[in-house]
C-alpha cells in the first residue's frame, strides 16, 4: 500500500472546508497485510489506527463492540502479542464479539465482574460533526452503551461511508429503540407522537417474526426529520422517556474519538477536543 496524503480535500467529510486544518501523523505501517476490496480496506485502516493509538500495554480491560470494522480491531490487538494479550480481560458487547474474542483465544469477561472499562472501541452506523453517533444497525446498542460509558476511553471505528455531518444523512432507517417486547406496541405509537415517520418493528430475516436482541427485547427504528438531528441529544432523552423504552440507539457525547478508514489508504480521525487529524500508510 503506497503513502497517500490528503493535501487537498474538498469531499463533504470534512467539518467545513474553511476550518480544517488537520494534525498530520505519522504514517501507519501496513507493508506485507493481503489487499482487501476498498471499503474493508478503509474498515482495516481505522481499526489498526484506534488500535494503535488507544490501546497501549497498560490497556488492561478492554470492551470489543459489534459490527464489521471490529473483526479489524481483533486482529490488530492479536498482533501486540500473545503475552501482552494474556494479561488482558476483553469485554463483549454481544454474540458476535464474543464469538471473536473466544475463537483468537482472548480472556473473556463481562461487564459486570469490570464496571470500569479501560477502552472499548465499537463501529457505528454513522457518525457526526460532533462525535454523535447512531448505533443499534446490528441490534447491540444495549450492550454498546454500556460497554461504552464504562469505558475511560471509549472510540468509535468506520469506514468513510459512516463520516457525516449530521445524522440520518446516510442512515435513513432510523433511530434503533430497544423495548420490552409487550410495550412495543405502545412504544410505536408513542414515538410516532414524538415526531417519527414511520417507525417500524423490525422484522428478521430469514426468521418469522421480529428481531429478537441478545437480550431478549424487540427493535423499533424510528425515523425522525432532519431538524430532530440537529439536537440528537435532546431527541436521545425524549425517546427514553417513554416507558417501555430499554435504550436508545442514540450515542451523544461519549465518543473520545472517531477514526474513519478511506479506501485511498488514509484515516481521518475526529477528537472530541475539535481537532482532526490524518494519518496516511504506507
Ligand atoms: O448494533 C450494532 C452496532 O451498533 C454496530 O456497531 C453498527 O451497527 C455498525 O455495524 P457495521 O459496521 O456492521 O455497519
Amino acid at each position: 500500500m503506497s503513502a497517500v496524503t490528503l493535501s487537498n480535500p474538498s469531499s463533504s467529510y470534512y467539518t467545513s472546508s474553511t476550518d480544517y486544518k488537520p494534525v498530520k501523523l505519522s504514517p501507519l505501517n501496513l507493508t506485507n497485510l493481503p489487499k482487501l476490496a476498498p471499503t474493508e480496506e478503509g474498515k482495516r485502516l481505522a481499526a489498526y489506527a484506534a488500535v494503535d493509538a488507544n490501546i497501549s500495554d497498560s490497556s488492561k480491560v478492554i470492551g470489543i463492540g459489534s459490527g464489521s470494522t471490529v473483526p479489524y480491531v481483533v486482529e490488530r490487538i492479536v498482533q501486540q502479542g500473545a503475552a501482552l494479550n494474556e494479561e488482558r480481560v476483553f469485554i463483549p458487547t454481544g454474540f458476535q464479539s464474543k464469538e471473536l474474542i473466544v475463537k483468537n483465544n482472548l480472556v473473556l469477561g463481562d461487564v459486570d465482574q469490570y464496571p470500569t472499562i479501560d477502552v472499548t472501541i465499537d463501529g457505528a452506523d454513522e457518525v457526526d460533526n460532533n462525535l454523535n453517533a447512531v448505533k443499534g444497525g446490528g441490534a447491540c446498542h444495549l450492550r454498546e452503551k454500556v460497554l461504552a460509558e464504562a469505558a475511560k476511553i471509549f472510540v468509535i471505528v468506520a469506514d468513510e461511508r459512516k463520516n457525516s455531518k449530521l445524522l440520518g444523512t446516510s442512515w435513513t432507517q432510523g433511530v434503533p429503540i430497544e423495548v420490552a417486547p409487550f410495550a412495543y406496541a405502545k412504544v410505536l405509537k408513542n414515538v410516532a407522537k414524538l415526531g417519527s415517520t414511520k417507525p417500524a418493528l423490525r422484522m428478521g430475516i430469514k426468521k418469522a417474526g421480529p428481531v429478537v436482541t441478545d437480550n431478549g427485547n424487540f427493535l423499533i427504528d424510528a425515523p425522525f426529520g432532519e431538524s430532530y438531528y440537529r439536537d440528537p441529544k435532546e431527541l436521545l432523552m425524549r425517546i427514553k422517556m417513554l416507558t417501555g423504552v430499554v435504550e436508545v440507539g442514540l450515542f451523544c457525547g461519549m465518543a473520545k474519538a472517531a477514526y474513519f478508514g478511506y479506501s485511498n489508504g488514509s484515516v481521518l480521525i475526529r477528537s472530541a477536543d475539535g481537532t482532526i487529524s490524518e494519518q496516511s500508510s504506507i
